[in-house]
């Protein structure tokens, strides 16, 4: 009988002559077997709704390539993991030959869809994993599995990325497909038009006449009476024609104010999925891929200093690194994470910095390098003390609204000069030593966390 690594290769080659690139990397590359045991084939998969597509979709495979190579019939099984993503979920690929990818450029431009909201430059995490995952197979078969599908969210978060993202795909499976986008005031504001200008007819060819619909932040259809009216009959139109709905909104359908109960109970009938803020090694993936995007230079520990400043909202996050870059560009100066600091300085909020004491900043550089306080502030001038005593005095101007003759006070009734001195010792340094720049980066996130 052959071993569980070959047939297990037989089954992802025969998969990828059926699946499209992104199927493929959704489903086949996201499962891993685990077993072969008395004709059992156990395969953990990332999560619930992998489990049910392998299951609905992909398990006929297995026992038709089984028997092929086994002469036995083989029975998967399939696990769900609960781990976190590793590397190679983060990152996917999604190529398509050019002119392929030429047309559907076309008509997403049409469609009003971002060009940079796609597959391809939407990084997986363990708060999306699902929602991407539901996002594929609405675009691989659209109007089927999932009708409507239904993102909910924090603001920031990739819903109305994953959703362009639909667009897009579907445009490029089938360049033909109607795709249409709007935000809900968008729907809200044609519909109040077509009323004045006596064009309702209009308005329905277009809304009506769609294989695909997005409509993104619908919780803002709260209050809008007629709105809400007249978008039931166009969800009623398309879904019964088998045409694809999908809907974003920061919050559940049930927990939008004055959002009528007969929409409430047709946003049920699909599938509502929630996308959580990511984690860390998803904010700094997230940064690298906008990064190498944008052929910026900068090493993984500025990244990831960056995305510790910013841990809920992606647009945040990508704000940072704008302000990053622009911030290097007219200092003239390389990104470093000494000069992510030094940018990103002003985006913490006042309280944060008005909280932090000296003291405070005193007891972490002492934890941090194994100091005494009374040395700290004391007047050794052994280097082991002198450095830790010039980053503390320097983190306490950086990040504190203290005045200069306070902060040598503090440290043992130093004059304000020898403050300015430490401070631009310690500016100089950063500037070329990677360790000090680490170790500052590290004392900053000890402190803000
Ligand atoms: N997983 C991800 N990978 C790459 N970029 C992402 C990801 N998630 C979000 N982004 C980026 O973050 C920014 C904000 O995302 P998006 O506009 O989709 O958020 P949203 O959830 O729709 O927010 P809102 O509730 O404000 O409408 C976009 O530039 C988007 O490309």
């Amino acid at each position: 009988m052959p071993n569980i690594e070959y047939i297990w290769k037989e089954l992802e080659d025969s998969y990828r002559k059926v699946l499209t690139t992104p199927s493929f990397n959704a489903w086949i590359e996201q499962a891993s077997p685990i077993s072969l045991v008395n004709n059992q084939l156990t395969i953990e998969v990332p999560s619930t709704l992998h489990k049910e597509y392998w299951e609905k979709n992909l398990s006929t495979k297995i026992v038709e390539t089984g028997f092929k190579l086994t002469g036995q019939e083989i029975t998967p099984i399939f696990i769900i993991q609960n781990e976190i993503p590793d590397e190679k979920s983060l990152k996917k690929t999604n190529k398509k030959n050019p002119l392929e990818e030429l047309s559907a450029m076309e008509n997403s431009r049409k469609a009003l869809l971002n060009p940079k909201y796609t597959f391809d430059t939407f990084v997986i995490g363990k708060g999306n994993q699902m929602a991407h995952a539901a996002a594929l197979v609405v675009a691989e078969d659209p109007g089927s599995t999932y009708n409507p599908l239904f993102f909910y969210g924090g603001v920031g978060l990739g819903k109305t990325h994953l959703m362009h993202a639909i667009g897009h795909q579907m445009l490029l499976n089938n360049p033909n497909a109607k795709v249409k986008y709007v935000s809900s005031e968008t729907f809200a504001n044609d519909f109040i038009n077509s009323i004045q200008n006596r064009t309702s007819e209009a308005f329905r060819q277009e809304y009506r006449n769609v294989d695909l619909l997005l409509v993104d932040d619908i919780q803002f259809f709260a209050d809008k009476e007629g709105t809400q009216e007249e978008f039931f009959h166009t969800f009623n139109a398309l879904y019964n024609d088998g045409r694809q709905i999908v809907l974003t909104s920061d919050r559940l359908p049930n927990e939008i104010p004055k959002l009528q109960e007969r929409l409430i109970s047709r946003f049920a009938w699909g599938l509502s999925v929630d996308i959580t803020p990511p984690d860390l090694e998803t904010r700094i993936a997230i940064l690298r891929n906008k990064a190498d995007a944008e052929r910026l230079e900068i090493p993984d520990d500025t990244l990831s200093y960056i995305a510790g400043q910013i841990d809920s909202n992606i647009r945040e996050l990508e704000g940072a690194l704008v302000r990053v870059q622009a911030y290097a560009t007219m200092n003239g100066q390389d990104i470093t994470t000494s000069l992510a600091a030094d940018s990103l300085k002003t985006l913490r909020p006042t309280e944060e910095k008005k909280e932090l004491s000296i003291l405070k900043i005193q007891e972490t550089v002492c934890n941090y390098y194994h100091l005494q306080l009374k040395d700290l502030k004391g007047k050794k001038r052994v280097k082991s003390i002198v450095v830790p005593r010039q980053i503390a005095m320097f983190l306490s101007r950086e990040l504190t609204d203290n005045s200069l003759p306070k902060i040598g006070a503090e440290f043992g009734g130093k004059d304000h000069t020898t403050v300015i001195h430490s401070h631009e010792k310690i500016q100089q340094l950063l500037e070329t030593d990677i360790v000090l720049q680490k170790e500052v980066t590290e004392l900053k996130q000890i402190l803000f966390n």
